[in-house]
């Protein structure tokens, strides 16, 4: 692997509670505490249940409460592509966004594919990392255009918007650690898809752009609001108001990368294979373990992320519940290890 792990910036990262300056705080607020006591739930009832799932959980982890059938119908009248889920026997399961002849852009049933793939991965006791990736070498174009075009009245926009933001919210909540794997284009939909995942890495030569500005938007997804929050706020300012092409270099450098894997070795023929091996290598080092500490891990800092304190300590007290004296715990004790 050319470079790996955090290159950061060092630059003041943004306060992990929801809170910015000028904006109430989540939890003063009626709709704040709300989601709060949401997200809370789904880090308990998910605890308690040894799995990320149930309908009251996938109901309590929704930004949006809205009628989801109705929009649901309305994408299904925008066929193509698919969303393809491969788990496999490691814990790692890898997401493949499936339409190439549009660069992978997301279809109205890809979105909804997109909904059904998290809701199994929701429910998957064994799981413990996910990589997310385009098919034939690009990463995603964002909604296809056809699409959008047709539904682009206001009401149906918002309806889409909600949906997305719903699903990529809970893409990103899920117990496992997860990394969108950018070969070729992230542009649009497809950079926000990126920051819905844990980790980014690229490959040399690809591209994310928020490419919003040059169609007469913002992000919708959600894509800003996480973007903040990886980048911290001047430099998401910059790539969004910019629509800056952010290649490998420029990622690590703000921290929106992780780690920059090395080109695919196109003269075998296998690239995909190569570049997806390197990502189940970069991912394993987080992955290795028992699934139930491994998806505890990730709840813990969820909650620190989404939580203010109080709630973020009081879900920790709860999690570390959950592993201690657990399998994992007891077989550590009882090899009394020495960790030099
Ligand atoms: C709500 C909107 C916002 C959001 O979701 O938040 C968005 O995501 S809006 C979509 C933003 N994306 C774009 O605007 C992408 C526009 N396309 C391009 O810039 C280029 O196609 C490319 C992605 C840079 C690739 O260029 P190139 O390598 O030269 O290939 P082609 O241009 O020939 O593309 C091949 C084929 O794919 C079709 N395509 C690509 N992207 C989309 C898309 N988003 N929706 C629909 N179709 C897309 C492209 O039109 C070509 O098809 P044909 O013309 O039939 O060959």
């Amino acid at each position: 692997m050319a470079a790996s792990g955090p290159a950061r910036s060092g630059q003041a990262r943004p306060s992990p509670c929801w809170s910015y300056r000028g904006l109430p705080p989540l939890a003063t607020a009626p709709v704040g505490r709300m989601v709060l006591c949401a997200v809370r739930k789904q880090l308990l009832v998910s605890s308690r249940c040894g799995a990320w799932a149930g309908p009251l959980l996938r109901k309590s982890s929704r930004i949006h409460d809205f009628n989801q059938e109705e929009i649901r119908e309305k994408l299904q009248a925008f066929p193509g592509g698919s969303i393809d889920l491969l788990k496999q026997e490691s814990g790692v399961a890898v997401l493949t966004v499936n339409n190439p002849s549009r660069m992978n852009a997301f279809s109205g049933t890809m979105m909804v594919e997109l909904e059904e793939k998290v809701s199994q991965l929701e429910s998957w006791t064994g799981g413990k990392g996910l990589i997310v990736r385009g098919a034939g070498g690009t990463f995603c174009s964002g909604s296809d255009l056809n699409a959008v075009r047709a539904i682009s009245n206001p009401q149906d926009g918002m309806k889409m918007c909600m949906f997305m933001q719903n699903t990529l919210t809970r893409l990103l909540r899920l117990p496992l650690i997860s990394v969108a794997l950018v070969e070729g284009r992230a542009l649009g939909g497809g950079a926000e898809l990126t920051t819905a995942c844990d980790f980014r890495l690229m490959v040399p030569g690809s591209i994310i752009q928020f490419v919003h500005k040059h169609m007469g938007l913002v992000p919708g997804w959600g894509g800003a609001a996480r973007l903040v929050h990886i980048v911290g706020s001047p430099s998401a300012l910059k790539l969004l108001a910019g629509a800056v092409k952010v290649g490998p270099e420029l990622s690590l450098q703000i921290g929106l990368t992780d780690g920059v894997l090395e080109a695919p070795q196109q003269h075998k023929g296998d690239d995909t294979g190569t570049v997806l091996r390197q990502a189940g290598d970069w991912i394993s080092r987080y992955t290795t373990g028992a699934a139930p500490v491994i998806q505890a891990v990730k709840k813990v800092v969820l909650s620190g992320r989404e939580l203010p304190l109080y709630e973020a300590l009081r879900t920790e007290k709860d999690v570390f519940g959950t592993v201690w004296g657990g399998p994992a715990n007891l077989q550590a004790l009882a090899s009394k290890p020495k960790h030099k």
